[in-house]
């Protein structure tokens, strides 16, 4: 199929001639519409027969065009069990196979080889819509969750982000657009693969993506000037160059970097305060090790300093306190790479001056020589938090914050069952995918999922909501700050990291305010009628103004 038929959607199949007449497909009954109780039950029961959660993530993709109500019904009805379907895990094998599991167009499909015709091609489309997007999510494909490049199997994870924008942030669904821009690949298996629907031709240059880009960045402002353009999973240093070109010329947020990093601050603000209260150890004295130097490690840090800068260390002090890993070892400055600055550019903040030349290659050695408190798994490698390190965490600390939060459950570092084995249960967890409850030594268990889904709907919803000029590290920071405070009495007492997913309309509300707050504080805002609101006011217009599904 030409690129061309995904941008237009596929062609409507001929009519079928007979007897001289065209005959169209009669539907006709005389019974009344099923009860939309009766549709979401008879979905429920469908997916129940079904085991492999690949087959229900197709069967629930298909829903989610055939009849959106119901899709999103479903998902407002049980987030818990949806979310692995529609998001991560199951997004993840479902982007691997997304050419073999093609039933259709489901968001917009770019090739770079029609880059001249951007324009063209995108004022054509906006012209066929009755409203314009209120959300993009935008991919390249290049780096899907922790399994690659993928190439226009990325159109997934666009989705994925948006099915959550709408059932958790109460995006209304027709203001979503998915759209993934088919740069090529460097997957052989896909570029060997009959059915694979992209580009047949290596991945472009970081400097042809970046024009591709600028003219995409340029043309979806300026036909949609209200959009919230959201970038996902492009490769690190792709990433990091857009976040930095664009941040201030357009409302766009990364949220591999800032998403993360603010889900993730929130996450640590409160295991931190746990682990402290156990310890006594000053919250400015945490040291974390990070496994892991790419855009998510980066971002997630960076975020996280705002921790140490509020306890009052200067930002030198607050730097400090974080020590990079990547597959060459600890990053020092003492390492080749560094010395002859080889080193990727969104590495180099966090380059460690204090080694006095030894190199510390492995985890194991790492921990040995920092003892940290916090141990955060941003590496895409399975497995990677061994039994022995684990262990030695748990000695080194009365409560151990380790956070293995490579997507997707194939890539996570540690698995919840062994960090409980491992710590004797002493453990403060949050992975990137869920893992069920877990009842050890006779208590439940609750994993917590530090997953940048508990902010992006509420800064997109916020930024939207605030008519932000650009989404500002303020806003982000607040995304953070609001989560942390979007606690309830009991899930602090069920000691718990967040707050639970069937709170998640009203969580994201809370962050949306927060945003609009900081946008606000920061000047970039251009909704006047929500200057001046009260915090409760804000919420409760945060909440008023969420889709529903008439289901
Ligand atoms: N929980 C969440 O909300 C999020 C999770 N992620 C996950 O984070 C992971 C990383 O994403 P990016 O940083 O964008 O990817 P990336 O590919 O840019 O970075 C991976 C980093 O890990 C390092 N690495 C790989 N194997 C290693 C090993 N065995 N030992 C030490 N370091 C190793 C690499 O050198 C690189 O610095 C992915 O699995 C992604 O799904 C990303 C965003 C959000
Ligand atoms: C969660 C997410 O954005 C990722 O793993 O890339
Ligand atoms: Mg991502």
């Amino acid at each position: 199929m030409a690129i061309q038929d995904l941008v237009n959607g596929v062609p409507t199949p001929p009519e079928t001639p007979f007897e001289g007449k065209v005959v169209k497909p009669v539907h006709y009954s005389t019974y009344p519409s099923p009860l939309p109780a009766q549709q979401l039950a008879r979905l429920k029961a469908h997916l129940n027969s079904l085991e492999n959660p690949l087959l229900k993530h197709m069967h629930l993709s298909r829903i989610r065009r055939s009849d959106p109500d119901l899709f999103f019904a479903a998902l407002k009805d049980d987030l818990n069990q949806m979310a692995p379907l529609v998001y991560t895990p199951t997004v993840g094998e479902a982007c691997q196979k997304y050419s073999h599991i093609y039933t259709g167009p489901e968001g917009l499909y770019l090739s770079i080889d029609d880059k001249d015709r951007l324009p063209e091609i995108l004022q054509a489309y906006a012209a066929t819509l009755s409203r314009i997007p209120q959300i993009v999510v935008v991919t390249d494909g290049s780096r899907i969750l922790g399994l690659g490049d993928l190439g226009i199997g990325g159109m997934g994870i666009s989705v994925g982000k948006l099915n959550l924008y709408v059932a958790g942030g109460g995006i209304d669904p027709n203001g979503t657009l998915p759209v993934v821009l088919d740069m090529g690949t460097n997957n052989q298996t896909l570029l060997d693969d009959p059915l694979y629907i992209g580009l047949k031709r290596p991945r472009a240059s970081l400097a042809e993506a970046e024009s591709f880009m600028d003219t995409f960045m340029d043309t979806v402002s300026t036909l949609f000037p209200t959009t919230v353009i959201q970038h996902e999973d492009f490769y690190s240093e792709a990433a990091f160059l857009f976040l930095e070109k664009y941040q201030k010329k357009y409302r766009m947020f990364n949220d591999d970097i800032q998403g993360t990093g603010a889900v993730i601050l929130a996450g640590f603000l409160a295991a931190a305060r746990k682990a402290s209260a156990l310890s006594g150890l000053p919250l400015k004295d945490h040291k974390v090790v990070f496994l892991g130097g790419g855009s998510a490690a980066v971002g997630v840090a960076k975020e996280m300093m705002n921790f140490f800068l509020m306890e009052g260390l200067s930002e030198q002090e607050a730097k400090e306190r974080f020590w990079l890993i990547d597959t060459k070892g600890l990053i020092t400055s003492t390492r080749t790479d560094v010395v002859t600055d080889k080193i990727a550019g969104h590495k180099k903040y966090f380059i460690r001056y204090d080694t006095e030349g030894k190199e510390y290659k492995t985890l194991s050695d790492v921990i040995e020589y920092v003892k940290p408190t916090a141990l955060v798994g941003l590496s895409t490698t399975f497995g990677a938090f061994e039994q022995p390190v684990v262990r030695r965490m748990a000695e080194l600390n009365k409560a151990p914050i380790i956070f293995p939060l490579s997507n997707p459950t194939s890539k996570c570092e540690l698995a919840f069952s062994d960090a409980l084995e491992w710590t004797n249960g002493k453990v403060l967890f949050a992975s990137g995918s869920p893992y069920s409850p877990i009842v050890y030594q006779g208590k439940l268990r609750e994993a917590a999922q530090g997953n940048n889904f508990l902010v992006f709907p509420g800064i997109g919803f916020g930024a939207l909501m605030a008519g932000a000029k650009h989404v500002t590290d303020g806003m982000i920071t607040a995304s953070a700050i609001a989560l942390s405070e979007a606690m309830t009495p009991d899930e602090e007492s069920d000691e718990l990291l967040y707050p639970r997913l069937d709170r998640i309309r009203e969580v994201s509300a809370r962050v949306a305010a927060g945003v609009v707050l900081a946008a606000q504080k920061e000047g970039v805002d251009t909704t006047e009628r929500l200057r001046g609101m009260s915090w409760d006011k804000l919420v409760q217009e945060m909440l008023d103004s969420q889709w529903h599904a008439r289901c």
